[in-house]
Parts: C-alpha cells; sequence; structure tokens
C-alpha cells in the first residue's frame, strides 16, 4: 500500500508541523524516598521523532507512564494540544491520541493478531469490545468500518499472514509488530514506544525501524520512543532528551547529544 491509499492518518488537530503538540514542565516524580524524574522539562513537536534515552533505571519508563496518565507527578504539569493537565487517567490519554507500546510485549496472547488489533480500536467504538467481538446488535455495523481500519494496519505492516494465529505463538519480533499494530489502531497523534526494538535480531530491528520511520511519514504521527541502540536513535530521531538518575542531562539533536561529555561519561562510555 502507499500513501495516498492509506485512510490512516494521526487526527487534523490544527497544530502545525514543527509546532509544539506537547510539553512537560518541572515533572518531578517519587515512589516514596525514591525520585524517579526530578524536575524535568521538554517537549515534543507537531511530526517529529523523539528520542528519550539514558542508562537503566535513569527515568525513562516513569516519563511514558506520566505522559499518558499511568502515573501522576508529584510536581509540574504535561500540556498536550495547548491543554494543561496534572492529572488525566490512561484512557483518557488514549482518547485524546496518545497511544503506547511497552517494554515488554503486552498483548492478549491467547487471541489472534486481527483481535488483538481490534482491541486497539476499542476506544473509538461506541459498542464496547466485547460486543464487538461477538457481533452483537448494532455492534455489527460499526465492527465492519473498523475492520476496514485494521485490515488497512494489517496490510501495512505486513502481517496478513498471521492475521489468524494465536500472537502468544509468534516469534517475539512479530509481536512487537502486532504491538505496534493495536498502538496503530487508534489512529494516534501521538505514538508511545517503550524500547520497540529490544531483545530483535538485525534484520527485525531494520523491519521495525522501517515502520516506525513510515507511521511517522505517512500517517504524520508524531513518536516518542526509548531506545537502548545508540544506530537506531542516530538513524530515527530529529531530536534526543538525555536522562541520567531522575534529571535531564542533555537535549537536541543526535549528533550534538551524541557528542557531549556529559553524555559520555554518563550513557555512551566512550564517544560513539
Ligand atoms: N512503580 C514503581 N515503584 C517504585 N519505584 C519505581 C517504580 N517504577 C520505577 N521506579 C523506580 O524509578 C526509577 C526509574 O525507573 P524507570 O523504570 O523509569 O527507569 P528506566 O530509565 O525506564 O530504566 P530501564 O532502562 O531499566 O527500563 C528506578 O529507580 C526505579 O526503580
Amino acid at each position: 500500500m502507499n500513501a495516498h491509499d492509506s485512510t490512516l492518518h494521526a487526527k487534523d488537530d490544527g497544530i502545525a508541523p514543527g509546532a509544539e503538540l506537547l510539553r512537560v514542565d518541572n515533572v518531578t516524580l517519587r515512589f516514596g524516598g525514591v525520585t524517579a524524574i526530578s524536575d524535568i522539562s521538554f517537549d515534543i513537536l507537531k511530526g517529529e521523532v523523539r528520542a528519550i534515552i539514558g542508562p537503566n533505571g535513569a527515568g525513562k519508563t516513569s516519563m511514558l507512564n506520566v505522559i499518558n496518565g499511568f502515573y501522576h507527578p508529584q510536581e509540574g504539569t504535561i500540556r498536550f494540544r495547548g491543554e494543561t493537565r496534572t492529572k488525566m487517567k490512561p484512557y483518557e490519554a488514549a482518547a485524546s491520541g496518545i497511544a503506547r507500546t511497552f517494554q515488554n510485549v503486552a498483548l492478549f496472547t491467547g487471541m489472534s493478531t486481527l483481535d488483538n488489533i481490534m482491541s486497539g480500536r476499542s476506544l473509538a467504538m461506541k459498542e464496547s469490545f466485547l460486543k464487538q467481538m461477538f457481533y452483537y446488535g448494532p455492534a455489527r455495523n460499526e465492527d465492519i468500518e473498523h475492520r476496514k481500519k485494521v485490515e488497512e494496519i494489517i496490510d501495512f505492516l505486513e502481517i496478513a499472514h498471521i492475521r489468524r494465529q494465536p500472537v502468544g505463538k509468534l516469534p517475539y519480533g512479530l509481536q512487537k509488530r502486532v504491538e505496534l499494530g493495536r498502538a496503530l489502531a487508534l489512529e494516534p497523534d501521538l505514538l508511545l514506544l517503550d524500547e520497540p526494538m529490544a531483545g530483535m535480531n538485525l534484520e527485525e530491528k531494520e523491519d521495525m525501524s522501517r515502520f516506525i520511520i513510515d507511521v511517522n511519514q505517512q500517517f504524520g504521527t508524531t513518536i516518542a520512543l526509548i531506545e537502548h541502540d545508540m544506530g537506531v536513535v542516530m538513524d530515527l530521531a530529529d531530536r534526543v532528551v538525555v536522562l541520567d538518575y531522575g534529571k535531564k542531562i542533555a537535549d537536541g539533536p543526535p549528533e550534538e547529544v551524541q557528542a557531549s561529555q556529559e553524555v559520555i561519561d554518563a550513557y555512551l562510555g566512550v564517544p560513539y
């Protein structure tokens, strides 16, 4: 499928490419005595690929969890599409166009590829997901419309051959791709990817990189991703924010960040 055939795209929310889509302002998040995130501010611009990097325990996943409403910071605010919020539930974040994937695959392992991706559309549906699954009453017509979108995602991700297979039996790389499909089913404006290439071999990484670039360029979806592979970060990211012990230590284009002595000392070890 090429870009012109696709009906999948981020919502037209009136925000111009390159303008602020999301802003994190002075966010601090504590778990008891542990400060996971300490007074962090950064923005994500419409249409960009923004990487979040840093050593283990730096606060990267916690940051995604704050952005999608899973954690509520003790201090600071999140502004999304110009609206400031201190508290938002994950389903509200999803309904407003923020989708995410997880560090460890979080799919319904007994369900097929098709049903897993369909489940990602449940927020876009008026009728409940369970009714959709069993074709109950008025859900039937709505189901057909949503099925079309899901079929487009399946074509786009080149997973038609595994559409009926239970995802628990699929190789890890394909499970990660199905998980991406489920997030795309929301037609998000902002897609949060937590280590989308973790545990993948080189070929699987190359495939995933290509899909991420295509989602960004064809659908206009803004992407924030956590990634440890610096080669991937250099290839994909427009800008990189670097965390260390919950603090932001660098923020800028990949070339600039990788040359920063503080980043080399804290994370990269040797100049990349
Ligand atoms: N639910 C929680 N309860 C208590 N402490 C937590 C919780 N979640 C995270 N932490 C702590 O917050 C800090 C940041 O963790 P986080 O998982 O955000 O780091 P990370 O950069 O994503 O690490 P990794 O690369 O290993 O995934 C760590 O010290 C971690 O132990």
